[in-house]
């Protein structure tokens, strides 16, 4: 299978404690890849090992046929790695269209602008372009981290649940939206997720975690088995 980010059993250490024990995924390209579990079982770990805002003590990450291993962020995010962290660190005194513009840091002076069909995905953003982003709702917060990454033309979107705390009529917009990336951008997605039904519609590929380590992977339909649900049961 082609890949567009392999991680190959990366191992990573918090002090004394190990947080991931040789987790291996492969994303393949212009698919929706989708990692369960559990609070704690090393979802964001597994986010952060690959944007590089943690160092792995074991294994590598390879992104577009380039083995990433002192990489720092801001280089992988140039290379095509967009990230919408846990919680959407967001900058609330900024405006809207300031958050997205700080997607442009990377960006060469010809492509710094703010690609229409974000706004064609989350029309909101559009209507609120003037307002701070703190006065945005969880949900509206959540489509302004995606769009802001977006602006950074991501090969690769790598999401750290991106339906926690947010109402349903959002979730299927977000939904939506990573379907129309998928199909229409071509664009290969990455997300760590505790919602079972969201994943279930929009993903393609599973990987299921406990305790630092991938205890499944298949099909999105193998949700429905009794063996993967044990491991997401609370
Ligand atoms: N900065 C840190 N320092 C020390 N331990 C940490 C740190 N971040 C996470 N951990 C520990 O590493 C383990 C994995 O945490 P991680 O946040 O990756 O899990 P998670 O599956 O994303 O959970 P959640 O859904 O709650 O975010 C947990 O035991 C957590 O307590």
């Amino acid at each position: 299978m082609s890949t567009a980010l392999s991680i190959r059993a990366i191992n990573l250490h918090y002090g004394a404690a190990q947080a991931l024990r040789g987790v291996s995924i492969d994303c393949a390209p212009g698919r929706i890849t989708a990692v369960l579990g559990r609070n704690g079982v090393g979802k964001s770990s597994t986010l952060r090992a690959i944007t590089g805002i943690n160092s792995v003590s074991a294994g590598e990450i390879v992104f577009d046929s380039e083995t990433l291993r002192k990489t720092p962020p801001y280089k992988r995010a140039r290379m095509g790695l967009g990230y919408v962290p846990q919680g959407r660190e967001i900058f609330p005194l900024l405006t809207v269209r300031e958050n997205l513009e700080t997607g442009f840091a990377g960006l060469k002076g010809k492509d710094k602008s703010i690609p229409d069909y974000i706004f064609e995905l989350f029309p909101v953003l559009k209507s609120m372009l003037g307002r701070r982003g703190g006065d945005l709702s969880g949900g509206q917060q959540q489509q302004l981290a995606i769009g802001r990454a977006l602006v950074t033309r991501p090969k690769v979107l790598v999401l750290d649940e991106p339906t926690e705390g947010i109402q349903p009529s959002i979730i299927k917009d977000i939904g939506r939206a990573l379907q129309f990336l998928r199909d229409e951008k071509s664009m290969t997605i990455l997300l760590v997720e505790q919602y079972l039904d969201f994943c279930r519609e929009i993903a393609d590929d599973i990987y299921v975690m406990d305790r630092g380590e991938i205890m499944h992977k298949g099909p999105a339909s193998d949700l429905d088995k009794p063996e993967v649900r044990r491991h997401l049961m609370v």
